[in-house]
């Protein structure tokens, strides 16, 4: 293994994956720290955990965990993969992570590069923007676990880390591979150890990747893996084999737990011509549903069933105020566990989850070990097959175009492409 990841929830990590195995690496994602050795063949390895909203001391001391199983499997360099709109509270994670991290790894010189330019996230003297919006404007103000309220990445990480942060601007990126060396050695002797790098286009994040070639410690989304496989296929060490992939028949559902704009815009499209239940907080919250029984409804339908919680800002905000934003939160996600298992007994074998901490909870629900990434369903989306039965898609909040769901499982049965 020559590449070692930490994703910070398990859709990113498969965004991740998407992204080295197109740049040609041979990849695996991890369900947790393995307690076996990696496959031999295995290039890049990500090891997906769920320490985006967990607190910080438990984050650090997982992410540890991994860095060292990453180590003993040979890994020379690491990434620490977040999430592109930098989901994290002021006192949370990505800080406290990527310092241990680098204490760990005595590593001076740390990237931190959310950006992920096809999906509209680019990076500008250290401000996040979703498309034309700067992030505090872009919908995430509102998220459930994690609202963004400042745009400054600069200025939020400075909020979770020891040391102070700096920055590589696009002044310096844009000139090259050399400009942008200059500027990180510049932050570095000015006491930066963190460095915001503003990136704007795929190119400016191929730049990065080649400036970062012999950096122990990168942070960021899946873009800043873009050109790191380059790196390791320049000295001649990637295979230039892949893994052939093969689509899954059988039944197909849908759980959606997001509640983020792009996935109620997906959940509306496929309401209008699929079978589709909505549930809401106060069934959970009381019991009044059970996750066989959804399980069940589910599985008498036709055509692709789509389960979800998802909803608006407002209805969110208020089922918090009355039973507390981690209680909910934590029985809507043990209520998809529970329907994922039902399903999958039942005889699922297409399943696409949308948020990362709802896939978080179904993909532990259902007691998967690891992952092979297949190809891509949409930007930063992959299908992954976690066993010779089950094929996953783990959306991400945000990603997808509107017709998503019903794409993803025509492309999952290899109908469609
Ligand atoms: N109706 C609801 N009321 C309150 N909380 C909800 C509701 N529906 C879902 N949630 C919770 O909101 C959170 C949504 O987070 P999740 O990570 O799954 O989606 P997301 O944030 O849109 O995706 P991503 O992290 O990939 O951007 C989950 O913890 C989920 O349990
Ligand atoms: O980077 C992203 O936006 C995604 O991979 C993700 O992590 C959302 O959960």
């Amino acid at each position: 293994m020559l590449l070692g990841c930490i994703g910070d929830d398990f859709t990113g990590s498969s965004d991740l994956g998407n992204t080295l195995t197109k740049a040609g690496m041979r990849v695996t994602q991890y369900v947790g720290v393995p307690d076996a050795p990696a496959a031999a063949e295995v290039e890049a390895g990500i090891v997906a955990l769920k320490s985006r909203s967990i607190a910080v001391a438990d984050a650090v001391r997982l992410s540890l965990e991994a860095l060292d199983w990453l180590r003993a499997q040979g890994c020379t360099q690491f990434l620490f993969k977040y999430c592109s709109t930098f989901d994290s509270t002021r006192e949370g994670n990505i800080g406290p992570v990527a310092e241990a991290l680098a204490d760990a790894l005595d590593a001076r010189q740390v990237l931190v590069c959310p950006a992920f330019p096809a999906t509209g996230r680019s990076i500008y003297q250290g401000h996040l923007f979703v498309a034309d919006r700067l992030l505090n404007e872009s919908g995430m103000q509102d998220h459930p676990l994690t609202p963004m309220t400042d745009p400054d990445i600069r200025r939020w990480l400075g909020y979770q880390t020891k040391g102070t942060v700096g920055l590589v601007p696009a002044q310096a990126v844009m000139q090259g591979v050399t400009h942008t060396r200059a500027r990180m050695l510049e932050e570095d002797k000015a006491g930066h150890r963190l460095m915001v790098a503003d990136a704007i286009t795929d190119a400016d994040l191929i730049t990065l990747g080649q400036a970062a070639a012999d950096l122990p410690l990168i942070t960021g989304g899946s873009g800043i893996a873009m050109g790191l496989p380059g790196n390791f296929r320049a000295r001649g060490l990637l295979s230039a084999t892949q893994n052939q992939w093969m689509g899954q028949d059988g039944k197909a559902a849908i759980l959606s737990g997001s509640c983020s704009n792009a996935t109620r815009g997906q959940v509306a499209e496929h309401a209008r011509s699929n079978p589709t239940r909505e549930v809401t907080a106060d069934q959970v919250m009381s019991g009044a549903i059970t996750a066989q029984a959804l399980a069940d409804w589910a599985l008498a339908q036709d055509g692709v069933p789509l389960i979800y919680t998802s909803a608006d800002p407002a209805v969110v905000i208020d089922a918090q105020a009355r039973f507390g934003k981690a209680a909910v939160a934590t029985r809507i996600e043990g209520l998809f566990a529970d329907l994922a298992r039902a399903l999958v007994a039942g005889g699922v074998t297409r399943m696409i989850s949308a948020g990362g901490e709802t896939s978080g909870a179904i993909v532990e629900g259902l007691g998967l070990a690891a992952f092979e990434i297949g190809p891509e369903i949409d930007p930063g989306v992959p299908m992954i097959r976690a066993s010779d039965k089950l094929v996953l898609a783990l959306k991400s909040g945000n990603f997808g175009g509107p017709d998503f769901f019903s794409r993803a499982a025509a492309m999952m049965e290899g109908t469609a492409r």
